[in-house]
């Protein structure tokens, strides 16, 4: 918890452009300015100062006439006395000096005097301060502002430098936690977001992320700029040299002592980006094209991946929000339905076969993977533990197995967007792992139960910290040692049997699941597919722990919960004949087609095989009336992600349409439920909502402006309904359409649906 800025007297040693931005934040906050009064909790009288202490007078005078501090002097002594914070802002290698300096005259200082830095290295700034003190005094926090300009000098500070910024603290076992907390204070108080880390952590992270950068931008300069002594070059130089290189005019004094302080993890750093680099120039040697398409294939996805990390939200979607702000559909009223399409990859397949063949002994080559945002976060996150995936390309993934124990540690949370199925399968497969892992989601996710995973999971003997009510991150402690267990699943749910099993698969003994319901079985199939036996004896499955998968080619079948959409669409549509080609028609997922068939759609399934162990079809659907009906309880499950474009069939079909027992629809990316019931009701629709279920009266209904809450399902079943409509359809927040159903709009479009998409920055918002 951060608490307030109460200090009295800030001395900021160096007011060079981080100490200066130090200053100016601070007085931007208010502090110091002569109508406040911050100084003493308890009515003191007294303005609170900013001192500073420079060598260059220069820099002092003007940090007076820019109103940054309030005195200043080039001794140090004089400037101490009455300081309550002290914030060393000078250069990595000016430190150890001051550090000595500091501690000849600390006993002018406040008793209560706290004492910390802005390095950018803290292992020799450790060493400097224990040569200094004899040892590390608890009163001093070692921290690092993350966050810099290619500028220097007090006239360039800049109140903003630190908002929205890192500030990584590096407090030791033994630091007085009230000071880490005072330095906490400090930090908040300029926008920064405070985190702690040990010093080695930190020393590498930095290496790799801010030094190793810097050490390439200033090489390749200064590489091109000897090779052309008049600079003729950099009159041709387009926006990659200068995106790369912009950090190359930055701080040289600074940089040199920077490459110094942090040699061994520089050189460390350096290493691995030799080898990265001798690999690419052997690739570009041979001209082998798919080496380096490799190689740029995983950098790419690595970097929209970090891009999302920083934002917290789904990759496409962020992309999206940075170009147009939120995403919103304009749908026609009617339209016709016609055409022979397929939809993508099926995404529960497409996660497993990630997940699988990572864990695989060989290489397994994935072919109709969805290339969606959540299966693309189950894929990079795979990449953070080391394991080489080329692709997608056009649905084609290489998984390069790494064996059952062959994960390493990645080296952050691992951010799986939207994608509960990524979260809850991969609790149980992290939880076998020898590692910690943190698991983080969008904003959705993190509403979602957990507990449901984490519960049985502990049985096993993991150790999972959850946030408050079982909810995201997940904090998975890795090395224990798991062991087999029966579980009673209270509810259908193929996600909790599926990372019941990935755990079971490094238990000892056996892993029993019972399901309430038969859910979907495409973890059973594809364990089997790669040689790991799994029983099933009525509702319960069974697998031994200790094996290992031999990796397999997967077949990814197009995603009949995407091929709902369209299904539903020709359904209602007069008219409207259509062939979704290529479906996965596995007995545990169609729902769809059996509740459609029971409303009396035209629907036939044709040219029925089997690819990889799942059934496929065409799925032909022609146009007729529906009727309402009540839903088989059986079915729900079958159908789970399917009632948001059921609803729409039943809002289109004569009579009454009930469905019960549909209660984990609450719990999906939103209360689906309820948004359903909302918009229906929008339009115009009767019906009637239940804890867990909803009736739906069929009818004329209008149009109107939707709240799709997020939610990619609820975002493409209005669209449908648009079909029927009297009035045209707006619905907002349809970014997340891409976590499962890249290229809707698209098909949607070819087969004659009439829609725009916009942003919410556009006219008409
Ligand atoms: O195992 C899976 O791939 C899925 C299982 C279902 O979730 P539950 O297990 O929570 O019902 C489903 O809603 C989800 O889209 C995908
Ligand atoms: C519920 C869904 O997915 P997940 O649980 O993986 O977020 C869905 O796709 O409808």
């Amino acid at each position: 918890m951060t608490v307030a800025l109460r200090e009295s007297r800030i001395l900021i040693v160096g007011l060079g452009l981080i100490g200066g931005s130090l200053a100016a934040a601070l007085r931007q906050a208010g502090f110091g300015r002569l109508d406040s009064h911050e100084a003493g909790v308890g009515g003191a009288v007294e303005r609170a100062e900013i001192l500073a202490c420079d060598p260059d007078a220069d820099e002092i005078a003007r940090g007076i006439e820019m109103g940054l501090i309030d005195r200043g002097d080039t001794r140090l002594e004089t400037m101490v006395e009455g300081a309550t914070l002290v914030v060393l802002a000078v250069p990595v290698l000016a430190m150890a000096g001051v550090m000595k300096a500091l501690a000849a005259c600390l006993d002018r200082a406040a008793p209560t005097v706290v004492v910390t830095d802005v390095g950018s290295t803290k292992a020799a700034i450790r060493e400097a301060a224990v040569a200094a003190f004899g040892r590390m005094p608890a009163s001093l926090v070692l921290g690092h502002p993350i966050a810099g300009s290619e500028k220097s000098g007090v006239a360039a500070a800049d109140p903003e430098l630190y908002a929205g910024h890192k500030v990584i603290l590096t407090p030791e076992p033994d630091t007085d936690p009230a000071a880490t907390a005072r330095v906490r204070a400090l930090w908040a108080t300029t926008g920064a977001e405070v985190l702690e880390m040990d010093v080695a952590r930190h020393d590498q992270v930095l290496a790799r992320t801010s030094h190793l950068p810097h050490l390439l931008a200033f090489s390749l300069v200064d590489t091109l700029a000897r090779q052309d002594e008049r600079l003729e070059i950099f009159r041709y130089a387009a926006g990659g040299f200068r995106d790369f290189t912009r950090i190359a005019g930055s701080d040289p004094v600074m940089w040199r002592d920077i490459f110094i302080a942090n040699r061994d993890a520089v050189l460390a750093s350096l290493d691995d980006f030799d080898v990265g680099i001798a690999r690419l120039r052997r690739a570009v040697e041979r001209g082998d094209g798919d080496a380096m398409l490799a190689t740029f294939d995983r950098a790419s996805h690595a970097r929209h991946y970090f891009e999302s990390l920083l934002n917290q939200t789904s990759y496409q979607a962020e992309y999206q929000m940075q170009q147009h702000g939120k995403l919103r559909y304009r749908v026609s009223p009617g339209g016709g339905v016609i055409g022979r399409i397929r939809v993508p990859g099926d995404k529960s397949i497409s996660h497993r076969s990630i997940m699988l063949g990572a864990l695989a002994e060989g290489v397994t080559e994935v072919k109709g993977f969805l290339e969606g945002e959540d299966s693309l976060a189950t894929l990079q996150a795979f990449r953070e533990m080391g394991v080489a995936i080329e692709g997608p390309h056009q649905g084609r993934v290489t998984v390069h197995g790494v064996g059952m124990q062959g994960l390493k540690a990645p080296s952050g949370p691992l951010y799986v967007g939207n994608a509960g199925t990524a979260m809850r399968l991969f609790a149980g497969l992290l939880a076998g792992q020898a590692f910690d892992t943190e698991l983080t989601g969008d904003a959705s996710l993190t509403r979602r139960p957990m507990g449901r995973v984490a519960d049985p999971l502990r049985l096993m003997g993991a150790e999972i910290d959850t946030a408050e009510g079982g909810r995201p991150p997940l904090h998975i402690h890795g090395g224990k040692a798991l062991k087999g267990i029966r579980y009673d699943m209270p509810m259908a749910s193929a996600q909790v049997k599926s990372c019941l099993l990935l755990a079971g698969l490094y238990a000892e003994g056996e892993t029993r699941v019972r399901e309430p319901a038969p859910t979907r079985d495409h973890t059973e199939r594809m364990l089997s597919g790669f040689g790991y036996e799994v029983h099933r004896d009525g509702d319960t499955c069974w697998l031994q722990g200790g094996g290992q998968l031999i990796a397999a080619p997967i077949d990814v079948p197009s995603d009949v919960s995407s091929a709902a959409f369209f299904l539903v669409a020709a359904a209602i549509t007069p008219g409207a004949d259509l062939v979704l080609e290529h479906v996965g028609i596995n007995p545990t997922r169609i729902g769809v087609i059996n509740i459609l068939q029971l409303m009396g759609a035209d629907l036939r399934l044709e040219n029925e095989h089997e690819v990889g162990g799942e059934p496929v079809a065409d799925l032909h659907i022609r146009y007729a009336p529906l009727k309402g009906i009540d839903i088989p309880v059986d079915q729900v499950p079958l159908a789970i992600d399917e009632f948001p474009s059921l609803f729409v069939a039943a809002a289109n079909a004569e009579g009454t349409t009930r469905l019960r027992g549909a209660e984990e629809l609450r719990v999906k990316e939103s209360d689906r439920l309820q948004a359903m019931a909302d918009g229906l009701a929008t339009l115009g629709v009767t019906h009637t909502l239940y804890e867990d279920g909803i009736e739906i009266i069929g009818g004329h209904y209008g149009g109107g402006r939707i709240d799709s809450l997020g939610d990619h399902r609820i975002a493409m079943a209005f669209t449908v309904a648009a079909l029927r409509a009297g009035g045209e359809i707006v619905i907002d927040d349809c970014a997340n359409v891409a976590t499962s159903f890249p290229g809707f709009i698209d098909l949607a479009r070819r087969v004659g649906l009439s829609l725009v998409e916009e942003s919410s920055s556009e006219e008409g918002t």
